[in-house]
């Protein structure tokens, strides 16, 4: 798939833009702070309703302007579909898909796959266990875009549950061992309900990911060093070997009844998919803490890579956007991440300094200035 136009209105510092776009390699060129970025932000949040950089909206509002526009024309398997968010700091977002104002955010969601590299993934490697359920979960809502209501329903049942717990906390109900809380059993079942299904999905999606983020570590470093993905979940010790719907739901009640008593002291959940983590291994130890800056960088790069070969093997590429990673990379793992990327229909690559774009990209070029977007003919 590819994006053939991008039009932004107040996103950013754009307060119009309007760019046509072709497949292949776009590099978008200029000094630092020009909207190099902002505009595959902007493209990243037609696929995922959200931005890499902040985790609310009001940033994306230009300073001073009520809503923000992005309108996108994605083409897929020879057909364009025109997609139109305008974002709304503080009220509901709303979409329009081919100019029909009967669409649901949810609608359109799931029509443009992107995979973002940034200097941002690092926080993949070296982050907190959010950034990693992040990765797992907008690939799970990419490839099947129903996990995006699973995970709101998730959120939903979470934001009970701890209200709940919270109130019994204050009244010190621990005492009584939570036993005439009855409601509290109705949100357990919930959480083991709607959680095991998660789980399930990240459970399976990561036994996908193993082996290509292992090839494509192995091809961006050209080392043998193994890497493994192991997910912990909260509720046991032990390694899940089990994808199996029912099983993880026990797995999860029971460990919900032995949580309980620390619950209602605490006042929230601490058992479920919201408290899990996707540890990463580089040779036998544990990336986060020790992998060197130059391992790390290139473990999430491999873990992009891998959400690529497993879009691309859904049966259309994502869009891939570069947003300034050369400038990270020495000479040698520059070339080899533009072999890997440069096969994907649509490749757009940002970069302050002409010459961090490897030769293997070249392709279009837009100068990017001050809010203005020009290609140089
Ligand atoms: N909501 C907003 N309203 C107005 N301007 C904004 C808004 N958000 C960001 N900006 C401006 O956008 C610019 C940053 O754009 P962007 O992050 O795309 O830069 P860039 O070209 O990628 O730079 P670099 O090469 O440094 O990464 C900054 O000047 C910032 O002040």
């Amino acid at each position: 798939m590819h994006v053939s136009h991008l039009q932004l209105a107040d996103y950013r510092s754009y307060e119009a833009a309007y760019l046509e776009l072709e497949p292949g390699v776009s590099t978008f060129i200029g000094p630092n702070g020009q909207g190099k970025t902002n505009l595959v932000e902007a493209i990243g949040y037609v696929a995922t309703h959200s931005s890499h950089r902040v985790a609310h909206d009001a940033p994306l509002v230009r300073r001073g302007a009520q809503r923000a526009v992005i309108r996108a024309a994605v083409v897929r398997h020879g057909q364009t579909a025109l997609i139109e968010l305008e974002i709304n700091p503080g009220r509901a977002n709303r979409a329009r898909l081919n100019r029909s104002p009967n669409t649901r955010m949810r609608d359109v969601l799931g029509i443009l796959h992107t995979v973002l590299f940034a200097p941002e993934d690092l926080a993949l490697v070296k982050g907190d266990p959010g950034e990693r359920r992040r990765f797992l979960d907008e690939l799970l809502t990419a490839r099947a875009p129903r996990y995006a209501g699973v995970r709101s329903d998730y959120e939903r049942v979470l934001k009970q549950r701890n209200a709940l717990l919270k109130s019994a906390a204050a009244q010190n109900l621990h005492h009584r061992g939570g036993r005439d809380l009855p409601t509290l059993d109705v949100w357990d079942e919930h959480l083991a309900q709607i959680g095991a299904e998660l789980l399930a999905a990240r459970l399976a999606l990561v036994a996908e990911l193993q082996p290509l983020a292992a090839k494509a570590y192995g091809e961006l470093t050209a080392t043998q060093d193994p890497i493994s993905l192991r997910y912990r979940c909260s509720a046991t010790d032990e390694e899940l070997d089990t994808t199996n719907r029912p099983q993880l739901v026990e797995i999860l009640r029971a460990a919900l009844l032995r949580a309980r008593p620390d619950e209602l002291r605490r006042g929230v959940s601490l058992v479920g998919p919201h408290r899990d983590d996707l540890q990463l291994w580089l040779n036998d130890l544990p990336a986060k803490g020790y992998a060197s800056q130059g391992e790390s960088w290139s473990y999430a790069l491999a873990l992009r890579l891998a959400g690529f070969e497993l879009l691309r093997a859904d049966g259309d590429d994502p869009v891939l956007l570069l947003d300034d990673v050369f400038a990270e990379l020495d000479a040698e793992r520059r070339r080899r991440l533009a072999s890997y990327v440069r096969t994907a229909e649509q490749v757009l690559v940002t970069a302050a300094v002409p010459d961090d774009v490897p030769q293997e990209l070249s392709g279009a070029r837009f100068r990017v200035t001050g809010g203005s977007v020009e290609r140089e003919r």
